[in-house]
């Protein structure tokens, strides 16, 4: 396409896309929040109807700080406490994903959430794993296959991220790929679970961390240098370590005369990926807009950037929505997204000869198509 073309959300359907950061208590259909609410006596939801809930949610997430945004994950939360309520979110989840062009992803839970009601660890893995491979069956039958794998993630003001990291370890080979931290980030370093990532990478296992989104550069260096994360989740504060010559726009097509501080050399050295979540950094007031999210700076100074959606029902959004903003605020076509999507395939915690073939069999051809 040229630069004068304009895509629409359906065009950003077409295109392959490949997600490394989505959280299934993140995604939810309102419909379905209410009716498992319905179904296990839940009666704290602020709004009855689906169209109502999906509005709350988006609303109550609007709120320009990370701790706010967080709080409305409690009901959510709340109606994924047993084994077939969170299958079925994870079989959704899988099938809302394919529905919109996904072929890879990523979701990312904590299992130490899900236990409320006497499940247990193993058992909430168990319960998202069956609903993945649910629905990747069914998606398969309808002609838009797509691959899912699980990360489990740890809650960084608790204390049972050494437990949660076993749990990766010990499903390594069942559809868990890797593990996380995530919560309130202000007060709860990456270093806090430092032996949570030594168990990781004693097991050869892959993580990363949320890291430069609430908190800004002293976060980013613990995850990367001291604890050896092999992906940021968000990481969009490493702009903090950027300087632009004065007068320099978000939209520019390259940034001559830029500065790199180290951290931010080094995370584009060693081609550490970035998982940026565009809506979500403006909903949680990690930038002020998406005109002008770092996303481009970063993306043209070459880092390895990744589109993402965070929480697609906190931000009313998808990959699509995502792709299709990014081409609002900074007149992406085709080739930029199949650089963002090869990005994050090669980032994926796939072994690498299954990242290959989902590039040269399925991301690549794709893209040929809509290139023409
Ligand atoms: O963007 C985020 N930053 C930090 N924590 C987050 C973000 N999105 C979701 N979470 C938290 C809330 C969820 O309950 C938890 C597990 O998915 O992860
Ligand atoms: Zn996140």
């Amino acid at each position: 396409m040229g630069p004068s073309d304009t895509l629409t959300i359906d065009d950003c359907r077409l295109a392959p896309k490949v997600l490394l950061h989505d959280h299934l208590d993140g995604g939810l259909r309102p419909g379905t929040v209410a009716e498992l609410a319905r179904e296990c006596g839940y009666l704290d939801l602020p709004a009855a109807g689906a169209g109502e809930l999906g509005d709350w949610f988006a609303r109550a997430a609007d709120s320009g700080s990370l701790e706010t945004y967080l709080q409305t994950f409690r009901h959510t939360v709340a109606v994924m406490q047993t084994p077939a309520a969170l299958s079925r979110v994870a079989r959704e989840a899988v099938e809302d994903l394919a529905a919109d062009g996904v072929v890879y992803a990523e979701i990312r839970f904590a299992p130490e959430l899900h236990t409320e009601q006497g499940m247990t660890l193993d058992e909430a893995v168990e319960a998202v794993l069956t609903g993945f491979a649910d629905g990747e069956q069914r998606v398969a039958a309808t002609g838009r296959p797509i691959v899912v794998r699980a990360l489990v993630t740890a809650m960084r003001h608790a204390a049972r991220s050494l437990e949660i990291a076993d749990l990766a370890v010990r499903f390594r080979d069942r559809g868990v790929v890797g593990f996380d931290i995530a919560g309130a980030e202000a007060g709860n370093p990456p270093s806090r679970h430092q032996a949570a990532f030594d168990r990781m990478r004693d097991a050869n296992a892959h993580f990363t961390i949320h890291a430069g989104e609430a908190f800004g550069l002293p976060s980013i260096h613990e995850a990367i240098s001291f604890c050896g994360t092999d992906r940021l989740g968000h990481g969009v504060r490493v702009i903090d370590d950027i300087v632009l010559p004065p007068g320099s726009r978000p939209d520019q097509r390259s940034y001559p005369g830029a500065i790199l501080g180290p951290i931010a050399n080094y995370v584009r050295d060693k081609r550490i990926p970035l998982e940026l979540c565009p809506s979500s950094n403006v909903q949680t007031g990690a930038v002020d807009s998406l005109a002008e999210h770092p996303f481009n700076v970063l993306a043209r100074l070459r880092f390895r950037v990744t589109v993402n959606t965070d929480n697609r029902l906190m931000s009313g959004t998808s990959m699509s929505r995502e792709f299709w903003e990014l081409h609002r605020a900074f007149g992406y076509g085709w080739a930029d997204f199949e650089r963002f999507t090869v990005n994050a395939m090669k980032s994926a915690f796939l072994h690498f000869p299954q990242r290959l073939e989902l590039i040269d069999e399925v991301i690549k051809p794709g893209y040929a198509v809509l290139l023409g």
